[in-house]
């Protein structure tokens, strides 16, 4: 299959020719379609790499490429969510989820002109998350959950190829983690949209993943590459097997071993 995102030989440096080093040699491809899961250990330069791909850094060396165009600034295709919805709290709910319509010049005369239809797009996307009706809340009106939920629907109301979700269940009890699992699996198998998650979780990362990529202590770089075999759409009982629960401990002992090394 294709590769829609590719990084090669990725070296990325903050503050100047002596500052830090977050990741050095960093070679990942995703391909088109695919749901890739990012680990490692804290601070191995995870939050660089979606910086990376989406255009927010330019790499010092190696090239980004995102649907076969090198990364040279922000990429138009992508939808981002982070750990904190960060949503502006003087705008309803949907009015929040349009935002990045506006942001975005290629589609800020599109919403002028069917801004109806963009409406109907945002509602349908927050009954899929299990919002339906919340449109005209405001953020500070929701629960924690359902601002990520929402936060999910401004990610995906340009139709994104590419989705790139940065902890974005971190600051979530288990039972609202779990439910939102269940939300991305079934976007991800409907809507065909290739994702990569970036996340501390390994029991999220082997539910959701088809490919789980290990990230070493700074500066980082893939020191192992996972498949997962089960098949899709997975239920949240697949966590009680021993297969699975093999891969998170595996997991966890390549991680530990990266810290170790550091
Ligand atoms: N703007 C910056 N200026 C200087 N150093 C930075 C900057 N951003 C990140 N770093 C450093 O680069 C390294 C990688 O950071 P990054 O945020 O990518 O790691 P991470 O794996 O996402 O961390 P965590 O797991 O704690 O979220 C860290 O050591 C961090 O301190």
């Amino acid at each position: 299959m294709k590769n829609l995102v590719t990084i090669d030989n990725v070296d990325m440096r903050y503050g100047g020719a002596d500052g830090t080093l977050a990741v050095e040699g960093l070679t990942l491809h995703v391909e088109k379609g695919e749901f890739a899961a990012v680990v490692g250990p804290s601070g191995c330069g995870k939050s660089t790499l979606m910086k990376l791909v989406t255009g927010l850094h330019i790499p010092q060396k190696g090239v980004v490429t995102v649907a076969e165009e090198r990364v040279t600034k922000p990429v138009s295709i992508v939808g981002m969510a982070f750990q904190n919805p960060t949503m502006l709290p003087w705008r309803t709910t949907l009015d929040n989820i349009l935002l990045p319509l506006e942001v975005v010049e290629k589609h800020r005369g599109r919403l002028r002109m069917n801004r109806a239809e963009y409406v109907a797009k945002a509602e349908k996307l927050l009954e899929t998350v299990g919002l339906k009706g919340f449109g005209s809340k405001f953020p500070w009106q929701l629960s924690g959950g359902m601002q990520q939920r929402a936060n999910l629907c401004r990610a995906l109301i340009h139709e994104p190829d590419l989705l790139m979700l940065d902890e974005p269940f971190g600051a979530l009890d288990s039972f609202t983690r779990e439910e939102l699992w269940c939300v991305i699996r079934d976007l991800h198998f409907e809507r065909k949209v290739t994702i990569v998650l970036v996340t501390h979780d390994l029991r999220e990362a082997v539910f959701l993943a088809d490919r789980i990529f290990v990230m070493s202590s700074r500066p980082g770089r893939i020191i192992e590459e996972r498949t997962v075999p089960f098949a899709r759409p997975r239920d949240l009982e697949i966590m009680y097997q021993k297969e699975f629960n093999d891969i998170v401990h595996e997991l966890r002992g390549s991680i530990a071993d990266a810290r170790k090394a550091a």
